[in-house]
């Protein structure tokens, strides 16, 4: 069983290594045909305006989309997430093209520029917790999107209070798209949607591997019956250790 990782830019060793630490082989996707010995997809985070421009190059956009289409798992992370969504806004000028599938709007920058990427602990959402583990995950938001608006079949994993986004970023110049006086106010980070998941945040840049076995639960021939590579999350001290100042700066 082998998992694809588009692998056009961004964090998609990341992804790789997180599959190998569950036992499960990821291959880098590159080409369309390459997508034909893969039965589900993970779309890394990194810049979707570059992946885009790459993914327009390889003449992949009308195989992602038939792959969407065919009902196969397909998990996007952050620019992935982006990629997935039926609508994005914060584009830059002339716009990318998208994959779609995914019914909801998307802002691509809405925590702001690189330098308000923060962490924050999030509740694991109740589906993703089922195998025990802490009662919540560290999200890492890497200049991140938020989804604005979801249609009636998606459903809500995870959001945040805008309120604690403030407090983490105390200097912070958030972009929001709109101006709330309620302090909690949410904007929701993880969804589902059928074969679709997504998230705003980078689990693959954690030791926490629950969303990767969450995500291979979704894959049909590993399904529900293998819970033996749904274990409990990696205590690697020097992978926890590691803070997101390690990892890549995406343009
Ligand atoms: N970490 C990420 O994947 C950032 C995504 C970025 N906001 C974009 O537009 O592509």
């Amino acid at each position: 069983m082998v998992v694809g990782v588009l692998a056009l830019q961004g964090s998609f060793n990341e992804h790789i290594a997180a599959l190998k630490r569950l036992g499960v082989k990821g291959v880098e996707v590159r080409k369309p045909e390459q997508l034909q010995n893969v039965s589900s997809l993970i779309i890394p985070g990194g810049e979707s305006t570059t992946m885009a421009k790459l993914a327009e190059l390889h003449n992949l956009f009308p195989a992602l989309r038939e792959f969407v289409q065919l009902g196969k798992p397909v998990w996007g992370t952050c620019a992935g997430l982006i990629f997935l969504a039926n609508k994005a806004t914060g584009q830059k000028t002339g716009g990318q093209e998208l994959i779609g599938g995914l019914d909801c709007t998307v802002h691509r920058n809405f925590f702001g520029s690189q330098i308000q990427s923060f962490e924050t602990e999030l509740p694991i959402p109740q589906i993703v917790a089922k195998e025990g583990g802490p009662p919540s995950f560290r999200a890492v938001f890497i200049r991140a999107p938020a989804i604005l608006d979801v249609g009636p079949d998606v459903e809500v994993l995870a959001d945040i209070p805008l309120s604690a986004v403030e407090n983490i970023n105390s200097n912070n110049a958030i972009q929001k798209e709109e101006e709330s006086s309620e302090s909690e106010k949410k904007v929701i980070v993880a969804v589902k949607q059928g074969n679709l998941l997504a998230t705003a945040f980078h689990p693959e840049l954690t030791a926490d591997t629950r969303w990767h076995s969450y995500f291979l639960k979704m894959v049909p021939e590993i399904g529900e019956g293998t819970s033996a590579i749904i274990s409990t999350p990696t205590t690697d001290q020097s992978f926890i250790e590691r803070s997101i100042i390690d990892f890549p700066i995406y343009q």
